[in-house]
């Protein structure tokens, strides 16, 4: 389980949340949602630890992260896939896939292997320069990397943002697989249709506060809808 509470975070003299509180029980999949700019990948950066809380604490299965180094929440067990997935473009699919392993400690062989499963059109792109696929397939790629670390919790930041459809219907089906295996989500998704499908639960942000929270079958309220509406 994923407990934030009160969390406080600022570029340089801009704050950006102001107290932002979730909870993500454990097997859950919570769809964080809001318009642009409002701070959804703000949190989840503070929550991962690439941005530090001003003031405010992140909780995950009874431990406190706040004060942790990325890569230590990582071995504790989140997993991050960052908006525009960031892989690196130089390394080839399979070397983006050791370097995750690595920095996670991780030696299980088989977990590169469970990664395929999910996205079976990269175990031919093995040796290809991530660089040099499609923007789909740097999706499935982040979304893979991710995976070697074994999380039990992974935080996606709009996995879907300017993909192909066909490969957003893949995304969608990968992220619905790991949930029924387990695993805690944390999802920024902007489109509304795909968020209905796949969340047991949503948070809504508006200009660095959490304005509205409740079970998935809340999202097709009108009132939910105008707090989404551009
Ligand atoms: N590195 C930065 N330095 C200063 N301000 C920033 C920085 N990154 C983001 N911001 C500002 O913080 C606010 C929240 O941005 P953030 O990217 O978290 O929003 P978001 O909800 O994820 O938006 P989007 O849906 O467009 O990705 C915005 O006003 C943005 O301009």
């Amino acid at each position: 389980m994923l407990e934030v509470r009160d969390l406080q975070v600022s570029y340089g003299r801009a704050q950006v949340l102001f107290g932002v509180s979730l909870t993500a029980p454990a097997g859950s999949l919570v769809c964080l949602m809001g318009r642009n700019g409002v701070g959804k990948t703000t949190l989840l950066k503070a929550i991962m630890g690439v941005l530090p809380a001003r003031s405010g604490t992140v909780g995950f299965d009874g431990r406190e992260l706040t004060r942790l180094k990325v890569h230590e929440r990582v071995r504790l067990g989140l997993g991050y896939v960052p908006q525009g997935h960031e892989t690196f473009p130089q390394l080839t699919v399979a070397e983006n896939l050791q370097v995750a392993r690595e920095t996670a400690g991780n030696r299980r062989a088989g977990v590169v292997d469970e990664a395929f499963d999910l996205f079976p059109a990269l175990r031919g792109l093995l040796k290809r320069r991530a660089g040099f696929l499609s923007g789909g397939q740097q999706q499935q790629l982040a979304i893979a990397r991710a995976l070697v670390t074994e999380p039990r919790m992974l935080l996606l930041d709009e996995p879907t943002e300017g993909i192909q459809p066909s490969i957003v219907r893949e995304i969608e089906e990968a992220i619905r697989q790991l949930h029924a295996a387990g695993l805690t989500i944390l999802l920024v998704e902007q489109y509304l249709e795909l968020a209905l499908r796949l969340a047991d639960r949503f948070v809504i942000l508006d200009a660095g506060e959490v304005v509205r929270a409740g079970p998935a079958g809340e999202l097709g309220d009108e009132s939910v809808r105008r707090l989404l509406a551009v």
